[in-house]
């Protein structure tokens, strides 16, 4: 069972293991709570950067609101606390990893349309459950799912999730693959900026490239504000057809959430 939520935890509660990731406000370890011997991923925060970054109301706002967050394809935020210099997340422990490394670990780097249905599904599951409470991911790529107990996808890295409708600049680190154009062009986006790289996900998972993946981000920005891309023969009508619907350069004609989980192709290949 997750730790019982206790009043304030602290840092010898846990036995810290080894490194999980690197982040940009601090690092991630594999804990153990020392009572329960219950394993979780305990984020550090350093306040330091975050107050350099002013984003200390974030962070605040952002853990008042994962802490609430209960869904089977969300990473659970089970509890923080904080000493002068750092800020502590006890987080869910997913044990296989991310989606982006489980992708690489295809022999053809890519999944079968049964997998991949099977993940589409659950971050739409996701997705609705989140934008149902105003909130928008911003950042779906295989690099923030991550992979739980028997392959479960969960949606993992809050670190730019905001509140619909917002215009905040993103500072772009990382791939610019999965940006829809109305991002790219630093309009005002809301909630179907996740059905955009919904659409972007799909098309990875089942070719093994990001549709508009170019040698650099003008060619990359480009395509996407043309919405150029190419559909291997190999991908079928159903999964085009879904892929289609979605990578819609009018963001209110993608295709809505609650219609992508009964999509024929979704139907067909997921129990
Ligand atoms: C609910 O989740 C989160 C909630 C909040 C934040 C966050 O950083 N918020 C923030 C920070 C600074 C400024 C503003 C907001 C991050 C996460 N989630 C992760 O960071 C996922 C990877 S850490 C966990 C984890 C688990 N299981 C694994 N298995 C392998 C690696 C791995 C890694």
């Amino acid at each position: 069972q997750p730790p019982k939520p206790k009043k304030t935890w602290e840092l010898n509660n846990f036995d810290i293991g080894r490194l999980l990731g690197r982040g940009k406000f601090g690092n991630v370890y594999l804990a153990r709570e020392k009572e329960s011997q219950f394993v979780v991923a305990l984020k550090v925060l350093f306040k330091r950067q975050i107050g350099e970054s002013n984003v200390e109301h974030q962070v605040r706002r952002e853990i008042e609101i994962q802490s609430h967050l209960r869904h089977p394809h969300i990473l659970r935020l089970y509890a923080y606390f904080h000493d002068d210099v750092r800020i502590y997340l006890i987080l869910e422990y997913a044990p296989q990893g991310t989606l982006f490394n489980a992708l690489q670990a295809q022999p053809s780097k890519r999944f079968d349309e049964r997998q991949s249905a099977t993940y589409i599904k659950s971050l739409c599951s996701a997705l609705l459950y989140l934008h149902e409470r105003d909130i928008i991911h911003r950042d779906i790529k295989p690099e923030n799912l991550l992979l739980g107990h028997k392959g479960v996808l969960k949606i993992a890295d809050f670190g730019w999730s905001v509140h619909e409708p917002n215009s905040m600049r993103m500072t772009l680190c990382g791939t610019v693959d999965y940006l829809p154009p109305e991002m790219v062009q630093g309009k005002p986006h809301t909630k179907n900026v996740d059905l955009w790289s919904l659409g972007v996900l799909c098309f990875e998972l089942l070719v093994g490239h990001a549709p508009f993946y170019s040698k650099n981000y003008d060619e990359t920005y480009k395509k996407i504000l043309k919405v150029e891309y190419k559909l291997p023969e190999q991908i079928s009508k159903a999964a085009a057809h879904l892929i289609s619907k979605l990578l819609v350069l009018n963001p209110q004609h993608r295709l809505p959430l609650d219609q992508v989980l009964v999509h024929p192709w979704i139907l067909a290949h997921t129990k």
